[in-house]
């Protein structure tokens, strides 16, 4: 049997329900190494006969063995391989991908080989310096001449060394000289073992075969003058390339080449579909800086490790001392008495779960600092603990014993709004008036130093002593040392919440001891409605996501379109479905990702321009972009453009690579 056999092919059109017989019964042998014309009238059936026996036409009836093995009209994947490994395709129009160079048109040939990339371009190299063109390896096709560009379809038809090379017409768009080139070239391949089959109208250009057939009428008739039967064929051996599937890197470096090629078009889109991904980077950026505004400024009222606590009452004029002792905005009246805890309520707070530490306070209401002789009121004094940021001292330092912080707003800086800082060190006359057991009211008075200014993030004022001093001025005038609130200090912020109602439900003969409230709560809810507010701004921002999607399936199907003869060149040259899939899906994904960068870069660039604003107001970075959100919206860009290529891709993929090939 001959290394290719076709027996009684025939082939028909239709249109409509009609056929329209092309291929007749078609009976062919042919050996390696045999360079055979098809000769025919425009319109015959060569092409159709080229795309049969090329792998392209699985749509006839007959036989067509090659090398023993039947050809499976049916199977696609079977097609794809014997394409790759058996057939290299040489056509009219040369068919090069106009967006590679001229290497990488012959490198996507050889990398659907085996070979090491060191040995595909050292042989796509040395391919091309056969065909003469050593010298143009970096050149893109439309910068060479039609020969030129003919003789790189050589090299890359020759690139996997098939033992069949199949050339539609490859002289029909050449001069004189450069007819003459090809088709020496063609006798040499013959030579080196190869069979080449090549079809022309002209019967000049068909002399140089060893055989020549002509297709009249449907089937093939041996010329009497060039049977081939009395050429003697040199066989030389053959190097065997064994073919493999395009792996994915492949699809990946030719998708990034197209992108590159067309970047004008491509910056566009990527543009379009980073502005939706930065508006949604943007919003989540805003809702963590404004989450972390919000708790920044509640921590630096309240720290949230430490908890208030006062004594349990349901006396009406106790409550009123409390939210007094609380709230030095109702203060006005000198304070009668305030339940106080004794050493062994302390321990029982100690003793609590969670709890690292107590620090006993007492706080006076209604009080005045002479400063220089002029009085200034302090609606409170109280004792400092570490439930007082350090962070709101503005000068100075926390008071230590016979010392005392005052308020920056309400009593510095009405001593001096320019001097302000300067009442550190200075001595100041503290007075107040208390209840004593027996209901008289008692005047403290007391000489102490200012230790430092404080500006307290609430609209309080808030001046403050240490407990000694405190407790030193109570016993100087005779009044109880008791403290009136205690601040337990907690292990951790998420055991706030733990420990004051621990607190809350501690009994003592049945009865009620303690009252604290909890700032993690607050707090809790207020990141849950920051969180939602910025989860919907997100949500309509990324309403835009959608048009971004739209774009890169539009631009896919425009891309499918205006690609439809590349598709056809690279099932011609061996790619599969798979392939071809591959390849737009890259390019979606490498759009979405190039968006997601782009857009991770505007979110910084702005978020930067918008915190440098923001500070002046707010004085915090409003706008803070996470790692977190980095990865959400690259995600988010990788799923966009992966759904949004499903059905382009799947268009391509499907596409005839006959009629793919004769697009224009
Ligand atoms: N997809 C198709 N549907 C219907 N008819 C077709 C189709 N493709 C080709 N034909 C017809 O089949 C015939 C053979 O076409 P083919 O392209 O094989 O001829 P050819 O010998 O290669 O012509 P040329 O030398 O002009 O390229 C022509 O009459 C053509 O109109």
């Amino acid at each position: 049997m001959a290394y290719l056999e076709l027996r009684a092919v025939r082939k028909d059109y239709y249109i409509g329900k009609q056929p329209f017989p092309v291929l007749k019964g078609i009976d062919l042998s042919a050996e390696l190494g045999e360079f055979i014309a098809v000769l025919g009238e425009s319109g015959g059936g060569k092409t159709t006969l080229m795309n049969i026996i090329s792998g392209l036409d699985r749509q006839f009836s007959g036989t067509v063995t090659v090398n023993g093995q039947q050809l499976d009209q049916l199977k696609d994947k079977q097609l794809d391989r014997y394409r790759r490994a058996t057939i290299g395709y040489i056509s009219q129009s040369y068919n090069l991908l106009r967006h590679l160079t001229v290497l990488e048109n012959v490198m996507l040939a050889l990398d659907m080989t085996t070979l090491s990339r060191a040995d595909r371009l050292k042989r796509a190299t040395s391919l091309l310096a056969r065909v003469g063109l050593a010298e143009q390896v970096k050149k893109y096709p439309a910068q060479l001449s039609g020969g030129q560009q003919q003789r790189v379809a050589i090299a890359r038809a020759l690139a996997g060394n098939p033992p069949i090379i199949v050339a539609d017409e490859p002289t029909g768009a050449l001069d004189a000289k450069n007819t003459v080139a090809v088709m020496r070239m063609l006798q040499t391949i013959a030579k080196e073992g190869h069979l080449v089959i090549c079809v022309t109208h002209s019967a000049q250009v068909a002399q140089a075969a060893s055989r020549i057939e002509h297709l009249v009428n449907g089937q093939l008739v041996a010329s009497p003058h060039r049977s081939g039967a009395s050429v003697t064929v040199e066989v030389a051996p053959r190097l065997q390339l064994p073919a493999r599937s395009l792996p994915w890197y492949a699809s990946l470096m030719t998708a990034f080449r197209h992108m590159r090629f067309t970047w004008s078009w491509n910056t566009l889109i990527v543009l379009g579909t980073a502005i939706g991904l930065f508006a949604v980077m943007l919003f989540m950026g805003l809702g963590n800086g404004i989450r972390g505004y919000i708790n920044h400024q509640i921590n630096n009222v309240v720290d949230p490790q430490s908890v208030t606590v006062m004594r349990y009452t349901t006396n009406g004029k106790d409550q009123q001392e409390q939210s007094v002792a609380l709230d030095p905005a109702l203060a006005g009246t000198i304070a009668p008495h305030m339940p106080t805890f004794s050493p062994q309520q302390l321990q029982v707070l100690r003793d609590l779960d969670h709890v690292v530490g107590v620090e006993p306070g007492i706080s006076a209401t209604n009080a005045t600092v002479t400063i220089d002789g002029t009085p200034y009121s302090a609606p409170e004094l109280t004792t400092w603990t570490s439930s007082d940021p350090e962070s709101s001292l503005m000068s100075g330092h926390a008071a230590k014993n016979d010392q005392i912080v005052l308020d920056k707003s309400t009593i510095a800086q009405k001593w001096s709004p320019t001097r302000w800082r300067q009442l550190v060190g200075h001595s100041v006359t503290v007075s107040f008036q208390m209840m004593n057991a027996a209901g008289r009211p008692i005047l403290v008075k007391r000489q102490l130093k200012v230790a430092g200014i404080v500006n307290s993030a609430s609209d309080a004022s808030l001046n403050a002593v240490n407990y000694h001093t405190m407790r030193a001025m109570m016993r100087r005038a005779g009044l109880s040392t008791q403290p009136t609130f205690a601040t337990v200090r907690v292990a951790s912020r998420q055991q706030n919440e733990a420990v004051v109602t621990a607190i809350n439900q501690i009994r003592i003969k049945g009865q009620p001891q303690f009252s604290a409230n909890s700032i993690s709560t607050t707090l809790d809810r207020v990141n849950t409605y920051v969180g939602l507010a910025t989860a919907v701004l997100a949500a309509i921002a990324g309403i835009s996501l959608l048009v971004s999607a739209l774009m890169i399936i539009v631009t896919m199907f425009m891309s499918v379109s205006a690609r439809m003869k590349e598709i056809g060149v690279l099932r011609s040259i061996g790619e599969s479905r798979r392939d071809i899939r591959r390849l737009f899906t890259s390019e979606a994904l490498m759009l979405g990702l190039f968006s997601a960068g782009l857009a991770t870069g505007f979110a910084y660039g702005i978020g930067f321009g918008l915190n440098h604003w923001l500070y002046r107001i707010a004085g915090y970075p409003l706008v803070q972009i996470h790692s977190t959100s980095i990865a959400v919206i690259f995600g988010l860009a990788v799923v966009i453009a992966w759904l949004a290529a499903i059905l382009p891709a799947r268009r391509a993929a499907r596409l005839n690579p006959i009629k793919a090939l004769s697009a224009r």
